[in-house]
This record gives structure tokens, C-alpha cells and sequence, in this order.
């Protein structure tokens, strides 16, 4: 199966996290019987709000009440399921992780924000994730009926070493849940879901919660879904809503041998490890 859908749902996230639940449920549905979509991606934090305050209040140990949500949903659509991302507890610690679920409903894999978004910008935004969140520490690269698929967490697509690990363990699609703001949104975001897709000759999709100007934080929006040549081949507005673009893994091999990048690499002039 060279060719399939993935949708990402652009969601409104309250402080309700029942409501929460039930709009992803809602979208996800939406995203099947109206877009088609095999794969759907949901935002960093979609069922709390992304508040380092409140982070602890909302946090499920797996198996909880927002990953039975999902592997349900996924089983009765039968389609796969990357859950944004949950504040998680284990062991007495917080994670910021993504739960992700395959068509039968059983989770594939989970990745623990690894970089934790501490930033202190003059005249913009101070937030420190590591008040309250513990990093994790894998790449995560999960296999799917269609592809390998790499998934990480917002702050993370700031490191390229990350996301270049998840290629080089066969990823042909990187997915991003990540809630960027007001000041890092405008200035960033696209370029880095471009540049990313670009170096590394994958289809990149950034799922970012819709923006809610009531937040304490407001997430800027603008999720995207990029080809391997760089080109935005779906994207959204800031409002909550569903984006969908058909993935052809054709389109990857045929980029990667005119332009051939990832086998022209040069390891041992340069190593991501020195
Ligand atoms: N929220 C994040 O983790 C990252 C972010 O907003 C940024 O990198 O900018």
C-alpha cells in the first residue's frame, strides 16, 4: 500500500477534559467518514491545557482513561491513531508523551517529550517544562502497515540530531504534535516543518492544538503537512480543523534518488555524536 490519508485534527483543547475526549472523538470520526484518513495526529496536550500548573491534575498512568479513548476509537474505525500528546505519570514522575495506537487498537509505541521546552524570551515567553515534567530519553521509530513512522514532541523538532536518528532507523513520515505560541509560532514554525521535511526527505506533520486567545498560552495553530520536497501539500488556519493529505511513498524514493542526501552523507568527515 504505496498511497494512504493522514488527517490531523486541529483541535480546540478546554480545561474540560471530558469535553476534550469527546471532540477528539468527534474529529477523528469526522476525519474518516469525511476525509478519508487512514492515519489522524492529534495535538501536543489535547486533553488538558498546556499549563505546567495544571499538568499534574490532569496526568493518567497508562492504561487511562484517554488511552482507552483512543485505542477504542482506533479499533472501531479502524485506523491508526497518534494521540497528540498527554501529560503522563509513572513511578511518581510526569512525562509529557505520545501514545500511539494501531488499527486494531493496540498501542505501537510511546514517545516521552525528550527536549523540554525551558525558554526564557525578553519580551515574550517564559516557560519551564522541567518544573513539573521529566524528559524521556528514546528515539521513537514505530512500525505501521504502511511505513516506519518517527514521532516526537514540539520543542523536539528543534533538534535535527533527533530527527535525523529516526530517518536513519528507516522513517519515511515524521510526525510533530507541538503547541508553538504567539511569539515562537510566527517566526518559526513553518520554517522549521519545512526545513525538517526537506533535509530529511519525509512527509512532516505538525499538529497544533486550534489557538484559543482565552489561554494562558495560546498556541499559535497553522498545523501542516509538508512532502519531501518541501512543499506544504496541506495546511490550516489558526480555528479548529480537520487537514488531510494523501501520502505516496513513491513520491519518498523517488525524491531521495534524483536528490540523494541521505546516501551521500559524509560520516566520516562529521558524526551526530562528536
Ligand atoms: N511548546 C514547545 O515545546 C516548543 C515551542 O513552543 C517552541 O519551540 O517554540
Amino acid at each position: 500500500m504505496s498511497k494512504f490519508n493522514i488527517a490531523i485534527c486541529q483541535m480546540n483543547v478546554t480545561d474540560s477534559k471530558r469535553k476534550n475526549l469527546e471532540n477528539a472523538r468527534k474529529m477523528v470520526c469526522e476525519a474518516v467518514k469525511e476525509k478519508k484518513a487512514d492515519i489522524i495526529v492529534l495535538p501536543e496536550m489535547f486533553n488538558c491545557p498546556y499549563d505546567t500548573k495544571v499538568m499534574s491534575e490532569y496526568a493518567e498512568e497508562y492504561d487511562g482513561e484517554t488511552s482507552q479513548v483512543l485505542a477504542a476509537l482506533a479499533k472501531e474505525l479502524d485506523v491508526y491513531i497518534i494521540g497528540g500528546s498527554i501529560p503522563e505519570k509513572s513511578e511518581n514522575k510526569l512525562y509529557n508523551t505520545s501514545l500511539i495506537f494501531d488499527n486494531e487498537g493496540a498501542i505501537i509505541g510511546r514517545h516521552r517529550k525528550v527536549h523540554l521546552f525551558d525558554v526564557d524570551i525578553e519580551n515574550g515567553i517564559r516557560f519551564k517544562e522541567s518544573d513539573v515534567l521529566c524528559p524521556g530519553n528514546e528515539v521513537t521509530v514505530v512500525e505501521t502497515k504502511y511505513c516506519k513512522i518517527g514521532v516526537a514532541i514540539c520543542f523536539d523538532i528543534r533538534f535535527p540530531e533527533l530527527m535525523r536518528s529516526m530517518v536513519l532507523s528507516g522513517a519515511e513520515i515524521i510526525v510533530v504534535p507541538g503547541a508553538f505560541n504567539m511569539i515562537t509560532g510566527p517566526a518559526h514554525w513553518d520554517a522549521l516543518i519545512k526545513v525538517r521535511a526537506i533535509d530529511n526527505q519525509v512527509y512532516f506533520i505538525a499538529a497544533s492544538p486550534a489557538r484559543n486567545e482565552k489561554a494562558n498560552y495560546i498556541a499559535y495553530g497553522h498545523s501542516a503537512i509538508v512532502n519531501p520536497w518541501g512543499e506544504f501539500i496541506a495546511w490550516a488556519e489558526e480555528r479548529e480543523q480537520i487537514i488531510c493529505s494523501e501520502i505516496d511513498l513513491k513520491y519518498i524514493e523517488k525524491v531521495r534518488n534524483e536528490l540523494p542526501l541521505l546516501k551521500n552523507r559524509r560520516e566520516s568527515v562529521y558524526s551526530i555524536n562528536s
